[in-house]
């Protein structure tokens, strides 16, 4: 109760001015999260695989009145790079008062198909490179009294059907960094740790991969990017987004017991889905409403 009733007093003159790295900048959440931040007046530091529409990217948050805007291109399977990325800011800016880790590599959305190798690569690109940009960037964050943001999922608080791999690395996340914020405590380093926990997004790859199997309506990206900033300015711990995802998460273990509801498919889209398969989807997974 009382950490919904805090009293929000964010205001976009909190971001002028500050240097601020967002990963996986190039399209959906992280692209408006760009966005956000230029017309707010700071510095940006885009980081994604394709460097033209990072281009395209920096030039928007130009004309948006971002203090400067610029990118570095690489992938995030090898963690040298994302050492790599946090040198960068070094290097332009000398300091760095906020990283927000957003990226994701490429998840299916089916039956796990028992493929070790891309549950090791997805733990790479979507948890040890947050670790290895966290460990870089530390320095500089207990210099400026910094942030950290973290962007998950409510599969990163509970398990649902055909995403056992994205799942994990969301798992991952919060382990790891729930468990740092606790250090920080004791140490009195004033960096703060913010957990995004956001349900269905509308970007474009989310909606490629799950629209046709997921009947609720996803969530305005640009309103999700703004809150993920406002939380981040706020140095709250975590953030729900939607709002409407709390009530799901408190009745999460009750959902549990009757064997993991909560994600609402259509049974007839999920028999599409899984026709290349050639196997029946289990009904009973997905009655509840
Ligand atoms: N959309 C949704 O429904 C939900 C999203 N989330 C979370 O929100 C965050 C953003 O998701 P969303 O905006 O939908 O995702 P997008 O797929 O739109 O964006 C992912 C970004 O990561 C980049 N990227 C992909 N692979 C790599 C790689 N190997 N190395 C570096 N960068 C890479 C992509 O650019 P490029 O291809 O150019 O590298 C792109 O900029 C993620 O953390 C996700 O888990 C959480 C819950 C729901
Ligand atoms: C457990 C229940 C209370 C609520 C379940 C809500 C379900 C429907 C929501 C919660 C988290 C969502 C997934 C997500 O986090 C990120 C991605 C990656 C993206 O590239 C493709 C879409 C995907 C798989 C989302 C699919 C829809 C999910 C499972």
């Amino acid at each position: 109760v009382y950490f919904y009733s805090a009293p929000d007093n964010f205001s976009e003159e909190m971001l002028r001015g500050k240097r601020v790295i967002v990963t996986g900048a190039s399209s959906g959440i992280g692209e408006q999260m760009a966005y956000h931040l230029a017309r707010m007046g700071a510095h940006v530091l885009l980081m994604a695989r394709t460097e033209a529409k990072l281009q395209k990217v920096v030039e928007r948050c130009l004309e948006l009145g971002a203090a400067s805007a610029r990118f570095v291109s690489g992938s995030m399977e090898n963690t040298a790079f994302a050492e790599e990325v946090v040198k960068e800011a070094e290097n332009t800016w000398g300091g760095l008062d906020m990283l927000i880790l957003n990226h994701i590599g490429y998840s299916y959305f089916n039956y796990f198909d028992g493929d070790v190798e891309h549950v090791r690569k997805l733990l790479e690109t979507n948890f040890l490179s947050y670790v290895a940009m966290t460990v870089t960037a530390l320095p500089m964050l207990k210099e400026s009294e910094g942030s950290i943001v973290v962007v998950s999922s409510v599969a990163g608080k509970a398990g649902g059907p055909f995403i056992a791999p994205y799942s994990a690395t969301k798992f991952a996340l919060e382990g790891f960094f729930s468990s740092l914020r606790h250090e920080f405590i004791i140490d009195n380093v004033n960096v703060s740790i913010t957990l995004c926990i956001l349900g269905f997004i509308d970007t474009d790859s989310a909606m490629r991969v799950v629209s046709h199997a997921i009947r609720a309506a996803p969530s305005p990206k640009e309103e999700c990017a703004l809150e993920i900033i406002r939380s981040g300015a706020l140095r709250q711990r975590e953030l729900h987004y939607p709002p409407s995802i709390v009530t799901g998460m408190l009745l999460l273990p009750e959902l549990h017991g009757l064997r993991a509801k909560g994600t609402r498919l259509l049974n007839k889209d999920l028999g599409q889905l899984m026709q290349n398969d050639q196997r029946k989807p289990q009904e009973s997974v997905f009655e509840m409403e």
